[in-house]
C-alpha cells in the first residue's frame, strides 16, 4: 500500500539477486548513481537524524513542500538524479522519479511487488497483502504500540462481524455493503461438493476481519489528508474559495449536495485534483523487484527495492513548468498518479472523490473559513501526508 519512512527488515526469505558491493556495481552499470554503500545501517542512521530534524521545521505555503516532505529521499534524488539509489541497510533501495519508469513497475506487479513493512502489516491486513513476499518484525517501541493498537482494534471488528453474523443466523435482512458482501463470502468459506468433501472456496472470519482493517485504514486518513490539504489551499487561494462557493451555491442553493449533481461541480472537482497533486495523500509507494529484471532500459537485479516519490514527480517543474508549485492548473499528464497506477490502483478513489465533494460542498455552503496567523505549515508524511502541527482553521458562519 502507501509508503513508509520506517526502517522495514526484509524476512530473509527474500531472496536477493546478491552481496550489497555486488548489487553497487551492478546498478552503477546500469547508469544509475546513489550513495556508496556503507556497513551496516547503509543510508538508514542517516535518513532517520534528518527525518526527524525535518519533522519539526516549518514551510512557506508556496514554498515546494517535497525537500521537507521526502528529506533524504529529496536530497539523494537532488544529487544523484530522479532515478538513484541509496541503501537500507545491505539492501539497496532505487528511488524513482521518472513517470514513464513509475508506470511500467506499476504495471508489472509479477516482477515488482509491493514489500510491506511489518509497521504497515500489523495494523492493516487484506487484499494487499496477497503476495508472496514475507516481511519480517522488528520489535521497537512503535511497532508494540501498533500491535496493542491492533489487539484493540480486532477484538472491536471481531465484535461487529459476530453481530452481523448472529443476525444472519437469525435471518434477518442485510444491509447492502461491504461487510455485507464479504461475510457472502465467508458463508461460502466451506461447502461441501456432492462427494461430500469439504472445500474451501470463500474468506474465512479472518480474512474478513483483515479487510475491513485493510479498508479503514486504506480510506479514513487518505480521504481526511485530502480534505484537510483542500481547505488549506483554499485559505491559501481565498479567491479559488469565492469560485468554488460560488459554484456549489449555482448548482446545489441551499439544498443538500445531491449524488446526481456532483458531476456539475467543475471547480470543486479542479481543486480536489490540484490538492491531491501539491499534497498527495500517498506520497510514495514501494516496491521490490521478485527476480532479475528489465526495467526500461536497465536490467535490476533481484531484491532490489524502489519508492516510487509521488509527491516529488507532482512537483517537478520538468513536467509542470516553473510555476510546479502553485496552485490552478487543470490539465493533468502522465506525471500526475495521486492513486497510483496499473492493476493495484487504488479501488476507493471514485467513492473518495464523491466523499470529498459532498463533504467540501457542505462545508463550504455553511462557512467561510481561514487560517489563524498561528498555523505552522509543515506538511510531513507520517504514513499520509498530513500536517505535522495540525490545521486549525477559522470559520465564519454564512
Ligand atoms: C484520497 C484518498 C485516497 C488516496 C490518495 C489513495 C491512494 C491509493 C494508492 C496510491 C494506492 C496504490 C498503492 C500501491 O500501489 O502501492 C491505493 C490502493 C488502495 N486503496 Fe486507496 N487511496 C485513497 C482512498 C481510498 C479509499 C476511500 C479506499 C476504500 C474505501 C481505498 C482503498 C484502497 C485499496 C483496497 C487499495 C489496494 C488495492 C490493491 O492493492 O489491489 N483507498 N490507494
Amino acid at each position: 500500500m502507501y509508503g513508509f519512512f520506517i526502517f522495514e527488515i526484509p524476512n530473509y526469505s527474500v531472496r536477493y539477486g546478491g552481496k550489497p558491493r555486488e548489487l553497487e556495481n551492478i546498478l552503477r552499470q546500469q547508469g544509475l548513481n546513489g550513495t556508496p554503500y556503507r556497513p551496516f545501517l547503509g543510508d538508514v542512521k542517516n535518513m532517520m537524524r534528518l527525518n526527524e530534524t525535518d519533522k519539526q521545521k516549518t514551510i512557506n505555503l508556496s514554498e515546494d513542500a517535497s525537500p521537507h516532505v521526502f528529506g533524504y529521499y529529496y536530497r539523494t534524488v537532488a544529487k544523484y538524479g530522479k532515478n538513484s539509489f541509496m541503501w537500507f541497510g545491505p539492501w539497496p533501495r532505487l528511488n524513482v522519479a521518472d513517470p514513464e519508469l513509475i508506470k511500467e513497475i506499476l504495471s508489472r506487479p509479477d516482477a515488482f511487488q509491493q514489500p510491506l513493512p511489518e509497521t504497515g502489516k500489523i495494523l492493516t491486513g487484506g487484499i494487499v497483502f496477497l503476495q508472496d513476499e514475507k516481511w519480517g518484525y522488528l520489535p521497537t517501541k512503535l511497532n508494540r504500540k501498533l500491535k496493542a493498537m491492533n489487539n484493540e482494534l480486532q477484538l472491536l471488528l471481531k465484535g461487529i462481524v459476530d453481530k452481523r453474523q448472529k443476525a444472519m443466523e437469525r435471518g434477518e435482512a442485510m444491509p447492502n455493503d461491504l461487510l455485507g458482501a464479504l461475510m457472502e463470502s465467508n458463508s461460502r468459506f466451506i461447502n461441501e461438493d456432492n462427494d461430500g468433501n469439504q472445500n474451501v472456496v470463500g474468506m474465512s472470519i479472518d480474512d474478513v476481519i483483515d479487510e475491513c482493517k485493510f479498508f479503514y485504514f486504506a480510506g479514513s486518513k487518505t480521504t481526511a489528508s485530502l480534505l484537510v490539504w483542500a481547505m488549506v489551499l483554499l485559505c491559501q487561494n481565498p479567491d479559488w474559495q469565492t469560485r468554488a462557493r460560488e459554484e456549489v451555491d449555482r448548482v446545489f442553493g441551499n439544498e443538500e449536495p445531491s449524488f446526481e449533481s456532483l458531476t456539475h461541480l467543475k471547480t470543486v472537482t479542479m481543486i480536489l485534483q490540484e490538492s491531491l497533486r501539491l499534497y498527495p495523500p500517498a506520497p510514495l509507494m514501494t516496491r521490490g523487484s521478485t527476480k532479475t529484471v528489465k526495467l526500461g532500459n536497465m536490467t535490476i537485479p533481484s531484491g532490489v527495492h524502489m519508492t516510487l516519490l509521488i509527491g516529488i514527480l507532482h512537483r517537478d517543474p520538468d513536467f509542470w513548468g516553473d510555476d510546479a508549485n502553485d496552485f490552478e492548473r487543470g490539465k493533468y499528464s502522465i506525471g500526475y498518479m495521486p492513486f497510483g497506477a496499473g492493476q493495484r490502483v487504488c479501488i476507493g478513489q471514485n467513492l473518495v472523490l464523491i466523499e470529498a465533494k459532498i463533504a467540501l460542498a457542505m462545508i463550504l455552503q455553511s462557512f467561510l473559513f481561514e487560517l489563524p496567523p498561528s498555523y505552522l505549515h509543515a506538511p510531513f508524511n507520517d504514513i499520509n501526508l498530513l500536517p505535522i502541527y495540525g490545521a486549525p482553521m477559522i470559520l465564519r458562519s454564512l
